[in-house]
């Protein structure tokens, strides 16, 4: 009969931690769910949240850590809290209602009275875990920022033989690092000695105290003691059965706030992560200030906070009107480093433009600004909605999927379907960028690789032009994207671009890349004068921008044009630099200009007859080199040689001045001087080529290397 009642007990008890069990992860997977989906919906919108995240924000470089860990963590300890805190109570009200009965009122004042006791006994014994565990974690931080700094800087450790320094210093922080972790532990342990005992071992010590009492205060009258004995143990076993099982909820309620503690830790987490996510957003940066001299060097206009970001998305072409170009600095109310003198530029649809500049001087900053990575600090910035303006950078982006997936995106396959395109016209575009090869040695349209690592440079960098030619932007704005492909394919694919009428804005050195242009923006040419802001000083509704007055709207895309452009010969232009010099003398020349203004920039209209006659000239030249690695000889030669055949143009010319003849025949010898210099080097390289094809020649390679290197 025992065992039966006892089976009937223990089935629903079994059953009812099963179902509290699996309620628990039911809402674990629920809450995790919907959290993410909401972060995916903060993150990953038009808003470049992610980027914003990923390369402007200091407390969460690494989202993932987040998404993986912190998510999961909190979920399961939310959720765990419906065991640890629902259970126990239900289990209190109903034990501690009879206990009360039971005992009467002394009985549960006492008991009242111990807990009392003992729970402020362990508030006064805890140790300050939270800031122990902070403290550790900023350590261990150190510690990774140093191992990451040596890992990242290796090869100039090695080169200064740095190894014992960086040991010395990255060994500091480890040691500090093990010596607060064993001290956390030897703290831990002791508290949950004395919490353990507490809470575990002495209350049922007590329980059973005050359980018997009842039953045993008269013990001192026999009669009565005979006639209800039986009575007098039914009531002592149940007491104590009621007191054993009020503990156990008590004690499970005392370890609560040891999970509320772990559910705060990853709270704290998900809501600032969360809370930068809204704050990314709005642009808003709550970072503070590090000291107050900060404040009193701050140039509003250049920081992230008081950046002005008027931008309009439905304009049909590029805009800027006074918009500098300025690297932000990671701390958003530290004032960024300005590159480029506010630019007055207009883009209007069908008007190629290349954007053309030394290395470093800002040509990405420039793309990053219009496509909205990097705001606009200062001025209008008027672009087209985003369907019709493509951006595509240097490195080219390889997504997950499959080889189809890498030509229509961001597109799926079904949208590509739903807007009408087929397979075909999409081995059409890979004509286009003689990629026509690439779906049967990668076995298909439908094949799934990780991409980055299976297409060379060159392939990449046409797949990223295949999307273009498949997206087909009004505009597209394209930065050195075509580095790595040969020129013949990249004049295919310019001619293939203009021909779709796409307005194309690119950012390159590659000379001959201005015959599919018909604007240039030349950024920061040192011998000349910064923008003519002097010249409308005088204007009422002129912006001051760092202490500089500057015209609104002025002429845009003609502030002034010049005949030859110094080093890379482009052409096509109405002013010497002389006439330009005489004209601005007044504004000292760029290089004394304060650096906080940026380099100056201009633009001109090109000349793209005259181009065209220069580059049937400078193929003349190429077949003298044609040994060499044809994507190098025509970089390296082609502008070389424009540059002396428009300095030979310039000489021929019935209006060249007798100075400039003169500066020319001078430009010409030290060309000619680096001309000789090249072909030495060349055939240097050709004889050291061919001595390491002998060497090799000599080298027997048995068949395991030989099948290795094929
Ligand atoms: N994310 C960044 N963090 C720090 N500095 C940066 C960042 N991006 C650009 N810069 C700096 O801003 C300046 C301009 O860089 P940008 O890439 O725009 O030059 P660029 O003219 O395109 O040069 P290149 O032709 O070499 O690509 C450089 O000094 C560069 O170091």
């Amino acid at each position: 009969m025992a065992l039966f009642s006892h089976l009937i007990l223990s089935i629903p008890l079994t059953y009812t931690k099963s179902l509290i069990h699996y309620l628990e992860s039911i809402l674990s997977s629920a809450i995790r769910s919907r959290l993410t989906n909401y972060i995916y919906e903060l993150f990953l919108n038009n808003e470049n949240i992610t980027f914003k995240l990923a390369k402007m924000n200091r407390a969460y470089n690494n989202p993932d850590k987040v998404l993986k860990g912190d998510i999961t963590k909190f979920c399961s300890a939310l959720s765990l809290l419906l065991s640890s805190i629902v259970n126990p109570t239900i289990d209190l009200v109903a034990l501690g209602t009879q206990i009360n009965k039971n005992l009467g009122v002394n009985g549960s004042a006492l008991i009242a009275l111990f807990y009392t006791v003992s729970f402020l006994f362990l508030k006064k014994i805890t140790p300050s875990f939270e800031k122990l565990i902070d403290t550790r974690d900023r350590i261990e931080k150190r510690y990774k920022l140093d191992y990451s700094h040596i890992a990242a800087n290796s090869e100039e450790i090695s080169f200064n033989s740095g190894e014992d320094f960086e040991k010395l210093s990255s060994s500091k922080s480890l040691h500090k690092l093990f010596k607060l972790s064993q001290s956390i532990i030897k703290m831990r342990f002791k508290y949950v000695i004395a919490e353990n005992m507490v809470v575990k071992y002495i209350p049922p010590v007590i329980g059973y105290f005050l359980g018997s009492y009842p039953s045993f205060k008269d013990l001192g009258n026999l009669e009565a003691n005979y006639s209800f004995s039986a009575i007098r143990m039914r009531n002592y076993s149940s007491n104590r059965w009621l007191m054993l099982y009020f503990i156990d909820a008590i004690g499970r309620l005392m370890y609560t706030p040891n999970r509320l503690m772990e559910l705060s830790g990853s709270t704290d987490l998900i809501f600032s992560f969360l809370q930068t996510g809204h704050a990314l957003r709005k642009d808003y940066y709550p970072e503070p200030f590090e000291s107050s001299d900060d404040i009193a060097n701050l140039n509003k206009d250049l920081t992230l906070a008081g950046a002005r970001r008027v931008v309009y998305q439905n304009f049909n072409g590029i805009k800027l009107t006074c918009v500098p170009i300025i690297l932000p600095s990671l701390n958003p109310y530290y004032s960024g480093k300005v590159l480029i003198q506010p630019l007055f530029w207009t883009v209007n649809p069908g008007e190629n433009w290349l954007v053309k500049g030394p290395a470093g001087i800002g040509k990405s900053s420039l793309l990053k600004t219009i496509s909205g990575l990097w705001p606009t600090f200062f001025g209008i910035l008027k672009k087209p909605p985003s369907d019709d303006i493509m951006y595509i950078p240097s490195q080219s982006y390889m997504c997950m999927g499959s080889l189809r997936d890498q030509i229509i995106y961001p597109h799926g396959q079904s949208l590509m379907i739903k807007n009408g395109h087929t397979d075909d016209d999409l081995l059409e575009i890979l004509k286009i960028v003689s990629l026509d090869y690439l779906p049967e040695k990668e076995g298909g349209l439908n094949s799934i690789k990780n991409w980055s690592n299976s297409l060379t440079d060159e392939e990449s960098q046409k797949i990223c032009m295949a999307r273009l030619f498949y997206h087909r932007p009004k505009f597209a704005i394209l930065d050195e994207c075509t580095s790595a492909v040969s020129y013949s394919v990249e004049e295919i694919m310019y001619k293939h671009a203009k021909s779709i009428d796409i307005t194309l804005i690119t950012i390159s050195n590659r000379n001959h890349l201005a015959l599919y242009h018909d604007f240039v923006l030349r950024l920061g040419d040192s011998h000349l004068p910064p923008i003519p802001n002097s010249s409308v000083e005088s204007l009422n509704n002129s912006l001051n921008y760092l202490g500089l007055r500057i015209n609104p709207q002025p002429s845009t895309n003609k502030l002034y044009t010049i005949h030859e452009w110094s080093s890379d010969g482009l052409i096509g232009l109405d002013e010497t630099e002389k006439t330009i010099r005489n004209k601005f003398s007044d504004i000292a020349p760029t290089t004394q200009l304060p650096t906080k203004l940026g380099v100056p920039w201009h633009t001109a209209k090109l000349n793209t007859a005259f181009l065209g006659h220069q580059k049937v000239q400078s193929s003349n030249y190429i077949p003298i080199e044609n040994n060499l690695d044809e994507h190098l000889t025509n970089n390296e030669w082609s502008s070389d040689i424009i540059h002396i055949s428009s300095i030979s143009h310039i000489s021929n010319s019935s209006t060249a001045k007798e100075d400039n003849f003169e500066n020319n025949k001078a430009e010409i010898a030290r060309l000619s001087r680096v001309l000789s210099e090249r072909r030495h080097l060349y055939q240097m390289s050709r004889t050291r080529l061919s001595e390491i094809n002998n060497a090799l020649d000599k080298v027997i390679l048995d068949q395991r290397t030989i099948d290795a290197l094929e």
